[in-house]
């Protein structure tokens, strides 16, 4: 059997996305990281799935899928690409889209400029949320990385995220530190490790090693737990411009209990069929 599916990207963030309302396909693990590998496969950072709701308030279920095969809980530049897909395919004719994901609802705005406006829903800070071990939720933590003691902030946008500033972001050594910091064993289901130089209040710079990807082009959701924490330190003011090495996102926040809205683009790169 062929499957559709279609290429797309978040500022560089790469996916491949189905459409599992008008088709059907089994997925396992091991077939998703044969689609995702970039010489022998389509190649991406993440499948994004598009499946019926189960909550009949909402419009969609999206599911996300490192390329190491993992489901996860939340995909921020996915996001963006899943509303113009949906549109792109006449799934719905809606410009406000109300979606399930597996790190809880979030709506989806496709504006009139093309940019797409994201409601990622509130950040969660307690040590449970990320989750985390530690003794009681603070603002940093010291974290043991190797022979090295880092301050790190820990944001969950439904899925987990470690911020650490940096003074010099293009000669940090995102490569070495970045894994270490994913498999350390106080994240018991892993984390993304954000790397965040500032610049001035309302704008800074972030590298993000992925959980299950690695350092990729951009990060929805790690600009977003990046912004948070920047604000709840007191060094940025909302909105933020989060610069990361394939474009910049605006981030919006209110504080506490308050959702984070994230904007930016989604672009189409090529349609294709794979035999499953
Ligand atoms: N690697 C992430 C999922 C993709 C997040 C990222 N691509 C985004 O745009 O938010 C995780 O394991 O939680």
């Amino acid at each position: 059997m062929l499957l559709r599916f279609t290429k797309m990207h978040g500022l560089g963030n790469d996916f491949m996305v189905i459409d599992l309302v008008t088709q059907h396909a089994q997925l396992s693990a091991k077939l998703i990281r044969q689609w995702s590998d970039r010489h022998t496969g389509i190649g991406f950072d993440q499948l994004l799935v598009v499946e019926p709701p189960g909550n009949p308030d909402m419009d969609f279920r999206y599911r996300i899928f490192n390329a190491d095969g993992g489901e996860v809980e939340q995909c921020g530049n996915g996001a963006r690409c899943f509303a113009r897909f949906v549109q792109d395919k006449r799934l719905t004719a809606k410009s406000e889209i109300h979606v399930e994901t597996a790190g809880g609802p979030i709506i989806l705005n496709v504006n009139a400029d093309g940019q797409i406006t994201v409601d990622m829903g509130a950040p969660r800070f307690s040590p449970a949320q990320i989750p985390f071990q530690a003794d009681t939720e603070a603002l940093t933590y010291t974290l043991e990385v190797g022979e090295q003691q880092l301050q790190i902030s820990t944001v969950s946008m439904g899925n987990p995220h470690s911020v650490t500033l940096v003074d010099d972001l293009d000669s940090y050594p995102v490569a070495t530190l970045g894994p270490l910091i994913e498999k350390h064993p106080r994240f018991d289901q892993g984390v993304n490790a954000g790397f965040m130089q500032l610049i001035d209040r309302h704008h800074a710079r972030l590298r993000v090693y992925e959980r299950g990807a690695g350092e990729t082009l951009a990060c929805g959701t790690g600009a977003c737990a990046a912004a948070v924490a920047g604000i709840r330190l007191g060094h940025l003011v909302s909105p933020v411009s989060m610069q990361l090495p394939g474009g910049s996102l605006h981030i919006e926040w209110a504080g506490p209990g308050q959702p984070v809205m994230m904007t930016g683009p989604a672009t189409r790169v090529y349609e294709g069929q794979i035999r499953v």
